[in-house]
């Protein structure tokens, strides 16, 4: 069953059609794509998707169960977290704790048993600083641990960005734009990172401009166009697929 299933998700914004029956599909284990021109619905999907904006129509699935219309936490509490085009991280706060401030949210422990039970406060703490450590170093950021966000290097906060995300245990991580505004070296050491996460059983979902970026990591690719579900396939079909070179007016899309 797919881990993510979108079915006719429509959003307008006053007269702007963002949306049009949106249909899309991600497989567990995968790192599926999503392009399309500028204005095609991507980022809108994304919104839709992870519950920062409601739909008008259509519904989200996620593992099976209706999502459509949750609050942004319920969503990123059942496993599909989003991680934004910009870094976000607090600048004057360490890198550890800024992956510290996005561990998984714990059912019950309330101000009442932080109380009552500082013995478990204190052993939940210490998991979570464990977790961020082992995160940091999945992502090459152990040296960086405590240097503030602001003095990391442009790639650094990128990955900073990822680690937050990982830091709420997804199942399901969707990415935008994650290599915007990198060098083409940094954007490959990403696209490592990214495969050996899927490798080690993350679904991602990744929206991005940077053609080489996607052609190296992302299968299958979805093609968007006007708010719908152009082409979907390998990189190399849906780069040869005459719809896809007329959506992008004219412009190659390169392998
Ligand atoms: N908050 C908003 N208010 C009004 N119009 C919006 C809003 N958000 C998106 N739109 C419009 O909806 C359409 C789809 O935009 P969206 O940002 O989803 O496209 P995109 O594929 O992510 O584009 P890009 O690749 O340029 O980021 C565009 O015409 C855009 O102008």
């Amino acid at each position: 069953m797919p881990l993510l299933q979108v079915h006719g998700l429509s959003r307008r914004f006053g007269g702007v059609v963002a949306l049009d029956g949106l249909e899309l599909e991600v497989r567990p284990g995968t790192v599926t794509g999503l392009i399309g021109p500028n204005g095609a619905g991507k980022s809108t999907a994304f919104q839709c998707i992870s519950g920062v904006i409601p739909p008008d129509a259509g519904q989200v699935l996620f593992d099976g169960k209706d999502i459509t219309g949750l609050r942004p936490d319920r969503i990123t509490g059942a496993g599909l977290v989003r991680s934004f085009q910009i870094a976000r991280g607090i600048p004057r706060l360490t890198v550890l704790e800024n992956l510290l401030l996005y561990g998984p949210a714990q059912p019950g422990e309330g101000v009442a048993a932080a109380i009552l039970r500082p013995a478990a406060m204190r052993a939940r703490e210490e998991a979570l600083r464990e977790r961020a450590k082992a995160v940091a170093a999945r992502l090459n950021l152990t040296a960086v641990l405590d240097n503030q966000a602001a003095a990391l290097s442009g790639g650094q906060k990128k990955l900073m960005e990822i680690g937050r995300a990982l830091m709420a245990e997804p199942r399901l991580l969707l990415l935008d734009e994650p290599v915007a505004g990198v060098n083409p070296s940094l954007a490959a050491e990403i696209a490592t990172h990214i495969g050996t996460l899927r490798d080690e059983g993350l679904t991602v979902l990744i929206v991005e401009h940077h053609m080489d970026f996607v052609a190296s990591l992302c299968d299958p690719v979805i093609v968007m166009a006007e708010g719908r579900r152009l082409v979907e396939g390998s990189f190399a079909d849906v780069a040869a697929d005459a719809r896809v070179q007329e959506a992008y007016m004219g412009g190659r899309v390169h392998a």
